[in-house]
Formats: structure tokens, C-alpha cells, sequence
């Protein structure tokens, strides 16, 4: 049995690439991973979440690198009347293993509010996909007042999903650090994502779960991060597929390649 991996970075390529794009990215992306020995040994994992078109050619893409795949949402319901919805119950046929949910961006833009995280969030355990759930106060907030304010949510949104006997990734995404220039302060960062990861490691039906910080992310970051961050929800400084290369990189700095006990 394979041990946990002790790095996750995940990359949303939001809306920013065409489909052709999304392919070549791809390719190049998962040809880097197939060759990592931080992917190869087990020690980091990596998934994508591309537009919803481009999912099934990504996934053949990507089959045997290592990548894994994702959407970027999915729907509360699994079946029927719901116009221009995607169902968890279609994406996990598809070969996806994960569902973003809560993104800052969907409940900025389109609305979306904690019942409605709850809801995806259900849906997505419940067609046996990872949620990918993005968490992080609005406005900037000194570190102890933000894990306070998050840890609260997290606590919130599993509760209404009924989502505590199967692994999360919790994307802990700062909202005023998308998009921004720099990330939040590793401090910053460091505060909420060691409070996040202690409020899951005391519930053992959350056993596999993952903390991610996402905002800015880029190379660099992560070894400034140490141990405290499980990994990195990338947006725009994952768009060159060598930064990408550069995280894998100092994941394996970090975390040193994994005795064979701990792979076997
Ligand atoms: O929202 C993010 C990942 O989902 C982060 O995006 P940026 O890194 O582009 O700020």
C-alpha cells in the first residue's frame, strides 16, 4: 500500500486557456510529472482541473503520469431537469477524481452561498469524488482572527454536507490573495493552514484529508511553507508548465524522497 502523499499540488486552469491550449499544457505537464521523482516515488501527488470540454481528452492525456483530473464544480443534483449543469455522477464516470467547490470566484460571481457549498460538496462524496473545498476569509485579517474564521467554516460546511467519514482536500484560499500579485504572508499562511490541519486530525473519519493553500501560489513558496502547508492550489503561476517543474522540485527538497517502508 502506497502511503499518503506528503504533498498535494492541485492547478485550476480556471477559464484563462483555450482547448488546444489545454492540451499542449497538458502534455507538457504531465510529461514533467511522469519523470518527477517527487511524482514517481509517491511523495507528491498533482491534479488538474480544466474546463469541463476539455476533461476527457486531459484524462487520456495524463493516464499513467501520475496527474490526476478534476472539474472546476459540479452540480448539487445527480440527475435531471437542470439545464447546463454537469453531474458528480458523469464526472466520476469520466475519470475524474476530484470536484472543486466553494471557489471564491463562484460565490463572488455566480452567487453561490454556504447551502449551496454544503450541496456540492455532498454531491461530490457521494459519486465518489474528492471535494476540493476552498475555504478563506473575505478581507485581509491578522492570522489568528482568519484560522479562527476558517476553521469555523470548514466546521460549518462539513456539518451542513454531512461530510465527516471521507477524505477532503481543504483549499484554504485567502479570498483578497487571488488574484493579487503575492500570496499571503508564510506566516499568514502557515496559521491557518496548522489550525486546519489540527481541527482535521482530531476527527479520525477525515483521516486522509489534506490542507492546500491557494492564492498567488508560485514557485518558491512551498519551501518557504515547510511542513505546515500539505500543498498548493495553483492558478496563474502554474500556466508555464516549468513552474510546475520548479514546485516538484522543491517538494523533493523538502520532504526528501520517501523510504521504501513508507511507499511499499
Ligand atoms: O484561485 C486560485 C486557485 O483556485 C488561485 O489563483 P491565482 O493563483 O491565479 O491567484
Amino acid at each position: 500500500m502506497r502511503a499518503a502523499p506528503a504533498v498535494t499540488i492541485g492547478i485550476s486552469l480556471k477559464m484563462y486557456f483555450g482547448h488546444h491550449q489545454t492540451l499542449n499544457w497538458s502534455r507538457r505537464t504531465a510529461a514533467i510529472a511522469g519523470r518527477h521523482p517527487a511524482v514517481t516515488s509517491g511523495l507528491a501527488e498533482l491534479f488538474v482541473l480544466p474546463s469541463f470540454p476539455a476533461l476527457v481528452p486531459v484524462a487520456s492525456i495524463v493516464a499513467g503520469s501520475g496527474v490526476r483530473v478534476g472539474a472546476q464544480d459540479l452540480a448539487a443534483e445527480d440527475a435531471g431537469p437542470y439545464t447546463g449543469e454537469v453531474s458528480g455522477a458523469h464526472l466520476k464516470e469520466i475519470g475524474c477524481a476530484y470536484a472543486e467547490v466553494g471557489h471564491a470566484e463562484r460565490r463572488r460571481l455566480f452567487g453561490e452561498g454556504d447551502t449551496v457549498v454544503a450541496a456540492k460538496t455532498a454531491a461530490a462524496l457521494r459519486n465518489g469524488l474528492t471535494p476540493v473545498l476552498c475555504v478563506g476569509e473575505l478581507n485581509r485579517a491578522d492570522p489568528s482572527d482568519a484560522a479562527a474564521r476558517t476553521v469555523a467554516e470548514l466546521e460549518r460546511l462539513l456539518a451542513t454536507a454531512g461530510a465527516e467519514r471521507a477524505p477532503v482536500v481543504v483549499a484554504y484560499e485567502p479570498q483578497w490573495a487571488i488574484g493579487a500579485p503575492q500570496p499571503a504572508s508564510t506566516t499568514h499562511i502557515r496559521t491557518v493552514c496548522a489550525a486546519l490541519t489540527d481541527w482535521l486530525a482530531a476527527r479520525p473519519g477525515l483521516a486522509g484529508s489534506r490542507v492546500i493553500y491557494g492564492g498567488s501560489a508560485g514557485p518558491g513558496l512551498l519551501a518557504d511553507l515547510g511542513a505546515d502547508a500539505g500543498g498548493l492550489f495553483l492558478g496563474r503561476f502554474a500556466h508555464d508548465p516549468t513552474a510546475v517543474e520548479r514546485i516538484l522540485d522543491e517538494a523533493l527538497a523538502l520532504h526528501g524522497t520517501p523510504t521504501e517502508e513508507a511507499t511499499v
